[in-house]
């Protein structure tokens, strides 16, 4: 089992194609299989420390893992049972059920457990859960005390991370292959409890993958306050929304940030102010330039994006600006340019979709020639050649006014730094993650601004 950063995330499609693409090099679904089933095996054995383990089987090759599940528990000693939503109806299942040769109790029946494994249903699930399937699932996950998932837990769109009916939550998911978008995506992510990726010989090179700890550049005896990235943050209406972007740059490792308007008293000293005018607009020092955080929409704001564009810096646009700015213009303007919208700001620059998360990311990053970093509960990052980064679900207590603020600015730190604008975004969701998992319970955007240092520190 290994940890998931830096993972590739694989639709059912491009799971599939690469399944296929290890048969054509001489591999079999019966083996792969064998592979898989063995592998979760390893890992349930490990963790039900003897205790009785019921795997629950499906009709298909989700179904066969679970089969193979069973009967190498069983060949370790393991006390096993299987109950089973109807036979196997793939040829690999129906080889992986000839392994078991013990009874097969049916699923409305079964007699609960303490470890309990959902081999129901994985990427294959086309339609939503029958009501008779949630309640044995959610009767049997009740009365367990470790509930584990292959592939994913039964009940939930692979691609998009929908549920398809209730599906019950799970304390370990065990990704065979490849993580797929529902690892990631909400509600299903939820759902997944701890996910852990498991090698079953395919080769899984995607261009979505998931973000891992970034390498960001060192100082050295070279460096100096302009050379380590320059950052400038527009000031617009309310000034505590910048300064609070501005703070979290430096703290992400900006060598020198300026706050570019009136400020407030109770700045950090270390931060520059300057006049918002021209001159300062076309410092060439500027490594990235931020506009949006309590800028305001008003004509005078939006004049005020206008020069931004009209800038050659690298810009990351957030907050109020994603309102006064369209997609069209963006890509016109061309240049780096990172967005980070939450869900409304995107719906209100791109329009509704009914796509993935993941789906509609991509879309905005090639209508707008920006990077994208969707941000939520699940933040999708996706680049305008495709490539898309996911990040891992984060501390909820995230869901605090200015967290935006201080995303923004730990993304422009690393524009700043020299990274490209996808890495930048990347390396910026994963410090704001890092700083908020420090910070714990109950803090504040300005307290999540200053543990951006910690989580900065610790990747040197
Ligand atoms: N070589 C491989 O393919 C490997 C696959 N692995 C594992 O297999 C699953 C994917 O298996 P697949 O058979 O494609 O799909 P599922 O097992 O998830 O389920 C499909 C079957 O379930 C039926 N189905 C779908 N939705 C429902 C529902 N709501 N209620 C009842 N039955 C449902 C479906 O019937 P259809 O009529 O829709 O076709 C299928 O019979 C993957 O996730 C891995 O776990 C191995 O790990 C690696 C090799
Ligand atoms: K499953």
């Amino acid at each position: 089992m290994r940890k998931i950063a830096g993972a590739a995330v694989l639709t059912a499609v491009e799971m599939r194609a690469a399944e296929a693409g290890a048969f054509d090099r001489g591999d079999d679904a019966v083996a792969m299989m064998q592979r898989a089933g063995h592998a979760c095996a390893a890992a349930v054995g490990r963790l039900s420390a003897g205790a009785e383990v019921l795997v629950l089987c499906g009709p298909g090759n989700n179904g066969g893992d679970g089969y193979v599940i069973a009967a190498s528990l069983a060949a370790a000693g393991q006390p096993v049972r299987v109950a089973a939503l109807g036979a196997p109806n793939t040829d690999t299942a129906v080889q992986a059920r000839t392994g078991w040769h013990r009874p097969v109790e049916a699923l409305g029946e079964a007699f609960p457990a303490p470890v309990l494994v959902d081999a129901l249903f994985g990427i294959g699930i086309s339609c939503p859960l029958d009501d008779t399937v949630v309640a044995a699932l959610s009767r049997l996950g009740e009365a367990a005390r470790l509930t584990i998932a292959v592939d994913l837990p039964s009940g939930v769109d692979s691609d998009s991370g929908a549920r398809l009916g209730c599906p019950a939550p799970v304390d370990l998911t065990l990704a065979l292959g490849a993580l797929k978008p529902a690892h990631l995506l909400q509600p299903a992510a939820a759902l997944c409890g701890t996910v852990r990726l498991l090698d079953i010989g395919v080769d899984a090179s995607a261009t979505a993958q998931v973000i891992g700890p970034p390498t960001l550049p060192e100082p050295g005896p070279q460096s100096h306050k302009f050379n380590r990235g320059m950052v400038a943050v527009v000031r617009g209406r309310m000034a505590g929304a910048a300064e609070l972007c501005a703070t979290a740059a430096m703290h992400a490792g900006a060598g020198y940030v300026a706050l570019l308007g009136a400020s407030m008293p109770g700045a950090p000293h270390a931060l520059v102010r300057r006049r918002l005018d021209d001159e300062a607009l076309a410092d060439r020092r500027i490594a990235a330039l931020v506009v949006g955080p309590g800028l305001g929409r008003d004509d005078d704001m939006r004049a005020l994006v206008e020069r931004a564009l009209a800038s050659e810096h690298a810009l990351v646009i957030d907050g109020d600006a994603l309102h006064l700015v369209t997609p069209e213009q963006l890509r016109t303007r061309g240049g780096q340019i990172i967005l980070t919208p939450h869900a409304g700001e995107f719906e209100a620059l791109f329009g509704r979709s009914d796509g993935s998360k993941l789906d509609r990311a991509r879309a905005a990053a090639n209508a707008s020639g920006a990077t994208v970093v969707f941000k939520g509960p699940d933040t999708v990052i996706a680049a305008p050649d495709g490539r898309t980064r996911l990040a891992p679900a984060a501390n909820n207590w995230l869901s605090t006014a200015g967290s935006g603020d201080v995303l923004a600015g730990a993304i422009a730190s690393c524009l700043a730094a020299g990274l490209d604008p996808l890495a930048a975004a990347a390396a910026g969701v994963w410090l704001h993650g890092e700083a908020a998992r420090r910070c714990g319970a109950a803090f504040i955007a300005d307290d999540l601004a200053r543990a951006l240092t910690q989580a900065r520190a610790a990747l040197t």
